[in-house]
Parts: C-alpha cells; sequence; structure tokens
C-alpha cells in the first residue's frame, strides 16, 4: 500500500487502464489519485463516477503535493503539457512518461530543471485486468528509492522488466502496441465465424477460450510455440490446409513488417522531437 498521492496528467485510455489496475490491486485508494487533462469534463466525470478518483483540469491542482506525476498524453501535446506542468514538478517527486518514443533528455529538456527523477514507462491497457507488461527505463538521476516506488507501481498491474533507454523503441513496437495485434487476430475470427455461419453467442466464448487455451500451454508446458503447433497440426488435415494459406499470403513476413514498422515508427518520433527542440 502507498501512501502518497499520485497525478496523471492526460485523462485517456492508459490512464484509465493504470487507474483501474491500480485501485484493482488495492496499491492506492481513489483520493490518492487525481487525474488532469486539458478540457474533456466529459472524460474527467467518468473517471470520477467509475473509479470515485479526484478530477480537475487545474494542473497545478493536479501535482501539487503529488509523489508520482504520470505523463499519460500523447506524443505531440507532451511539449504544451510539459509546459503548463513545469512550474510544479521538482524534486522530491519521480516524473513518469508513457509517452511513446520521447526521450528522457527531450523531457528533461522541456521541463528545464536539475536533479529531476525522470522514468520512462511503456505498460498496456491490460493494465485494467492486472496483466500489463511494462518496460521501465530509468534516467541516471533517479533516486535509488524512487525507482523502487515506481517498479513496485507498475508490478501491481503485470509485470515489469527494466530496460535501456534505445530498447524501449522494440519494447514499444512490440508489446506496447501488443495488444493491439491480438485484438486484430481476434476480429478475424469473429469475421470468420460470422461468415461461416457460427453463432455470435458461441463464437464470442470460443475465440476467447482458443486464446487463453493457447496462452495457458505456453505457460504451463516447457513447450515452443512451433511444439504447440506442430501438435495441433496434422498431417494433409485442416490446420495444414489453414496455416498454407497463411504462408502463401508471407503472413510471417507481414507480422514481421508490422513489427519492424511499429518499432520505427517509435524512433521517428524521437527524431522528429530532437529536430523540434533544435529549431526553437
Ligand atoms: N494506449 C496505449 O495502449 C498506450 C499508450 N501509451 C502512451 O500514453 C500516452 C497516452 O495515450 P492514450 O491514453 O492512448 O491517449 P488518449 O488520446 O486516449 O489520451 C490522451 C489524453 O491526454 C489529454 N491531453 C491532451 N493534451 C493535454 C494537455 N495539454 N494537458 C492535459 N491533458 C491533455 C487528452 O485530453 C486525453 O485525455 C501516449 O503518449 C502513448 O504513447 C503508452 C503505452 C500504451
Ligand atoms: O500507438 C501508440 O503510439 C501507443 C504506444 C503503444 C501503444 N499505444
Amino acid at each position: 500500500m502507498f501512501d502518497g498521492k499520485i497525478a496523471f496528467i492526460g485523462a485517456g485510455a492508459i490512464a484509465e487502464a493504470l487507474v483501474a489496475g491500480l485501485l484493482k490491486s488495492e496499491f492506492v485508494e481513489s483520493e490518492q489519485i487525481v487525474v488532469s487533462n486539458r478540457e474533456d469534463l466529459g472524460r474527467l466525470n467518468h473517471l470520477h463516477l467509475n473509479y470515485g478518483v479526484l478530477t480537475t483540469t487545474n494542473k497545478e491542482l493536479a501535482i501539487t503535493g503529488a509523489n508520482i506525476v504520470i505523463l499519460a498524453v500523447k506524443p505531440k501535446d507532451l511539449t504544451v503539457t510539459i509546459d503548463d506542468c513545469k512550474n510544479f514538478l521538482h524534486e522530491e517527486q519521480v516524473i513518469v512518461s508513457l509517452a511513446a518514443g520521447v526521450s528522457i533528455q527531450t523531457i528533461r529538456n522541456l521541463i528545464g530543471k536539475d536533479n529531476l527523477n525522470i522514468v520512462r514507462a511503456m505498460p498496456t491497457t491490460s493494465s485494467f485486468v492486472l496483466k500489463s507488461a511494462t518496460a521501465l527505463s530509468f534516467d541516471h538521476e533517479v533516486a535509488f528509492e524512487k525507482a523502487q516506488l515506481v517498479e513496485q507501481l507498475f508490478k501491481q498491474v503485470g509485470i515489469t522488466a527494466k530496460v535501456e533507454e534505445e530498447e524501449l523503441h522494440a519494447m514499444t513496437g512490440l508489446f506496447g502496441s501488443g495488444p493491439a495485434y491480438i485484438y486484430y487476430i481476434v476480429e478475424q475470427f469473429e469475421r470468420a465465424a460470422m461468415s461461416l455461419g457460427v453463432h455470435r453467442d458461441i463464437a464470442k466464448p470460443f475465440i476467447q477460450q482458443t486464446l487463453v487455451g493457447a496462452v495457458s500451454m505456453l505457460q504451463e508446458t516447457n513447450n515452443s510455440p512451433l511444439t504447440l503447433r506442430k501438435k495441433v497440426t496434422s498431417p494433409n488435415g485442416t490446420t495444414q490446409a489453414g496455416i498454407s494459406i497463411l504462408e502463401d499470403n508471407e503472413v510471417s513476413n507481414s507480422f514481421q513488417r508490422c513489427f519492424l514498422r511499429a518499432t520505427e515508427r517509435s524512433e521517428e518520433i524521437e527524431i522528429e522531437y530532437k529536430k523540434w527542440m533544435k529549431s526553437t
């Protein structure tokens, strides 16, 4: 149990997933969380009504007294957001940026103060159900106990790994975006089930059980995905026929290109920011 205050700046999808997860884990109580965003009062009301957290559009109110400040805005909004927040940020706090691709150095420059504790975290929306896989990267200046606190926080909502900052690009392209790739596959199952005449009420639990079953097999047997796939695939059977279509269409290459492109996009965001910083 944490007895301090957490401020979220940005009230979108990932902020909600983290708020829900942290409350579910009982790491904090709702009065210890304050969520702020620019102007969307509907969004703040939603969070207040559903989670009981404090909400405000006033960033000074949100940040004052907070031990942990989580920047949960899109990379494109980070500059303006930090500009609004920087007067209230100080070295006693730990500042956690969730923004894909924006480096610690850039964040430090935007805030324009020394001795800040800056951490980058790349959680997933599965924080909502305490199943995030969160990559963490710590600035060398982060005090030991602050680093521990951040790690403890993200461990409440899933698993964590500490990585070098350069590795965050790949961790973002693979795992930050990861749930979306899985949902995309589920969408394909749903489409096919519908067109093949499987009733929606049956298809939905069957698709979910197929995913859960496969994940449990990976977790609970010591078998590789290839071994497990081979056990499903009978010679000249249905699975082989299905997989042959994926292979004919180079779906494996498409997946590799997808992960690479997502990783590159994170790198591009970093470069775009650095260029922009130089030009101002
Ligand atoms: N959605 C996801 O699965 C993940 C997102 N992230 C990162 O988290 C950040 C937020 O992503 P989402 O929650 O998906 O975005 P979102 O668009 O759902 O939410 C962004 C929030 O920021 C607020 N905002 C925008 N400008 C602001 C300002 N000047 N001051 C205060 N609030 C402002 C918006 O009102 C909105 O509530 C992004 O940088 C993204 O890279 C990281 C990991 C996973
Ligand atoms: O799509 C994005 O840019 C963010 C980062 C990882 C997940 N969502």
